[in-house]
């Protein structure tokens, strides 16, 4: 590795997505015991609520703030339907979501503004993440929050935030506020269904993060406001399983069909020789539960007329890769971030795998299966 390259970048990064979990999981936590108005359905029909657009504004300008108002920021939401007359309860709500947030910044190292901001910087600081990105310069890359009908669910979601330069991603932080941090933690709380108005504090919840070349990642518990626990933050070490023997691996898939295509899925799983029943998670959680070695593989078949969005897959990649696993397309081609805001040229899906040889079978398995449904 370029030893310190983006080490700097790395680490407001780190600390950025630790204030936006922490957001989450008090707007979560509201959004669940109270009925209160904070979800809104976007034009495509999916959800985006006041902790999308608040993690978006408070990332936004935290990065700023750190690292220069010329940087290039490519997100997931607009202002377009916040911006409107009748949402002005909606924006107001964000408006001190962000301002709670960014009064927080010092318990995170951070320095926050000097004073609130006001409803239309809260808007400037969402729209100004209209990047498009692309193969030059630099690019932050933002999915506020991911899995945001697991978000409204009380269940899984993420933060995302990767950096791409000359059209690689460099640097991946995947915040995971209702990840367990214990071994195998994810499976038995998936099973209880139960996550989040009964956290255990200190075993739920965790920052994973990695730079390009490091052949490392690193997982850090959250801090809650009410625990002992203080920056500096400690980090652990997490590496991909060793598993290889597909009867013994797990894989994970989106808990939506829409979004995946399940029983092709199962058709490739059958092929392969994998005898697990998958993993159902919403979020790129999925990519964390490869990265830290809980499953080992994660594929996803969207329809062949979706277009996956960079910011959906950008940081989880990267940490699969850096701790030893392998992430391409369906057709074992490496994904493409260099393109602008779509992974395009995607041969029909995702396979991200703890290893070579469990993906090799995997890829194989994709082009038998793909042959018999076609035939
Ligand atoms: N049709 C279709 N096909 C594939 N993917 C789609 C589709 N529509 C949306 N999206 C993107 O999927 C993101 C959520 O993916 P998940 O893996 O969490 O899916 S699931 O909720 O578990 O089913 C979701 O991310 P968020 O919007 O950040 O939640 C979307 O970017
Ligand atoms: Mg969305
Ligand atoms: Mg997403
Ligand atoms: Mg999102």
């Amino acid at each position: 590795m370029e030893n310190d390259e983006f080490s700097e970048e790395l680490n407001v990064a780190v600390r950025v997505v630790h204030m936006a979990c922490s957001l989450c999981e008090k707007v979560q936590k509201q959004l669940i015991s109270t009925n209160s108005d904070q979800v809104r359905s976007k034009d495509d029909d999916s959800l985006v609520t006041v902790a999308d657009w608040s993690v978006q504004a408070t990332v936004g300008w935290m990065l700023a703030k750190a690292l220069g108002s010329h940087i290039s920021i490519v997100a997931e939401e607009d202002t377009k339907s916040l911006s409107r007359p009748e949402s002005s309860s909606l924006l107001a709500r964000v408006v001190d979501v962000v301002n709670e947030c960014l009064a927080e910044a010092t318990r995170f190292g951070l320095q926050g503004p000097d004073n609130v901001l006001s409803a239309s910087q809260v808007l400037d600081a969402i729209s100004r993440c209209s990047s498009i990105g692309g193969h030059t310069g630099r690019h932050w890359v933002l999915d506020p929050v991911d899995g945001t009908l697991g978000f409204v669910r009380g269940d899984q979601y993420a933060v995302a935030l990767a950096m791409i330069d000359g059209g690689d991603v460099k640097i991946g932080v995947l915040g995971c506020p209702n990840y367990p941090v214990k071994d195998d933690g994810l499976k038995k709380y998936s099973q209880q269904n139960l996550i989040l108005l009964n956290k255990p504090s200190g075993e739920v919840g965790c920052v994973m993060y990695t730079r390009k070349g490091s052949r490392k990642a690193w997982m850090q518990p959250l801090i809650h406001r009410d625990e002992t626990l203080e920056w500096p933050n400690s980090a652990k070490l997490i590496r991909v399983s060793s598993i290889s023997n597909p009867a013994l691996a797990t894989f994970c898939e989106p808990v939506e069909k829409s979004n995946s295509d399940h029983s092709f899925a199962a058709g490739v799983a059958c092929n392969a020789g994998l005898r697990k029943k998958p993993l159902r998670v919403y979020s790129m959680v999925k990519y964390a539960a490869i990265a830290r070695g809980e499953a080992e593989i994660y594929m996803r078949f969207a329809s062949s007329s979706y277009k996956e969005k960079i910011w959906d897959h950008a940081a989880g990649v990267l940490l699969v890769q850096e701790a030893g696993g392998v992430v391409t397309d369906a057709g074992g081609h490496s994904l493409d971030f260099s393109k602008g805001i779509y992974l395009e040229g995607l041969d029909r899906g995702i396979i991200a795998c703890s290893g070579r040889q469990l993906h090799e079978k995997l890829i194989g398995a994709v082009y038998a299966s793909w042959e018999s449904s076609n035939l």
